[in-house]
């Protein structure tokens, strides 16, 4: 329904803020409800934001991990999220919390979304926290202009779990949370860095045509506050 921008002076201090507010909406959620939720995206951007979010005090044994997207990639492959976030994330005092991956070994990404699906429906409903990226075409999650499931994966009428997804943009086969899954997250965030990004995010913000940028779909009609961190 809205959009917030929180802008700092430079990335690292990006990553410390956004760190420190996480940390506190997931430890807010454990004394609320006993446990927390996070789906975190993979990208370039998220490293130090992990790396920071690692070393928070923090019961991380009741905090549950996911992906908002990932690729159709076993966890040993470089372009595999689950990779960066096992590197980045689940080490120093997070290395207690739980992780569920959303691929999974199996002959098809559809199979994969299917299982991906009865694993992750415990969890996030809604996500407690909800961090996601943007890439230069206007994409979030895996929701890729052109993608072959992209209406059905932005419509606010979907059902909550994984689909799969491929656009020429996307490089593998792509799995993703549906767009009722993630813009209802307590503490809905989009990290982006860069002066290139802030252009992207402007022209998105100009126009509506969720189909030419999919992230207008979360910046206009997410029932949450999409809360937009961004630094130089
Ligand atoms: O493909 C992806 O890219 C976006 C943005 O990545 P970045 O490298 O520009 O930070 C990311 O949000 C998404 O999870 C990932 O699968």
């Amino acid at each position: 329904m809205a959009a917030r921008l929180h802008s700092f002076a430079d990335a690292e201090a990006l990553a410390r803020n956004l760190a420190t507010d996480i940390a506190k909406q997931l430890s807010d959620a454990i004394s609320a409800r006993g446990s927390a939720s996070m789906a975190v995206s993979g990208g370039s951007t998220p490293k130090r934001l992990f790396e920071d979010l690692s070393a928070h005090d923090l019961d991380w044994s009741l905090v549950t991990i996911t992906l908002v997207d990932e690729r159709f990639v076993p966890a040993d492959n470089p372009r595999s999220n689950h990779l960066l976030v096992a590197t980045h994330l689940l080490k120093n005092r997070a290395a207690a919390a739980n992780f569920q991956p959303l691929y999974q070994d199996v002959a098809s990404a559809l199979q994969a979304a299917a299982i991906a699906t009865e694993k992750t429906a415990d969890i996030g409903n809604p996500f407690d926290v909800v961090i996601l990226g943007m890439g230069a075409d206007g994409h979030t999650a895996s929701f890729f202009p052109g993608g072959n499931h992209l209406a059905r994966a932005i419509d606010a009428d979907a059902p909550r779990g994984v689909m799969t997804m491929e656009a020429e943009g996307a490089g593998e086969e792509r799995l993703t949370f549906t767009f009722p899954s993630l813009a209802d997250a307590r503490f809905l965030v989009l990290h982006i860095e860069g002066d290139a990004k802030k252009q992207v995010l402007e022209k998105a913000e100009a126009g509506t045509d969720v189909f030419e940028m999919p992230i207008r779909a979360m910046l206009n009609r997410a029932p949450s506050t999409v809360e937009i961190y961004w630094a130089p």
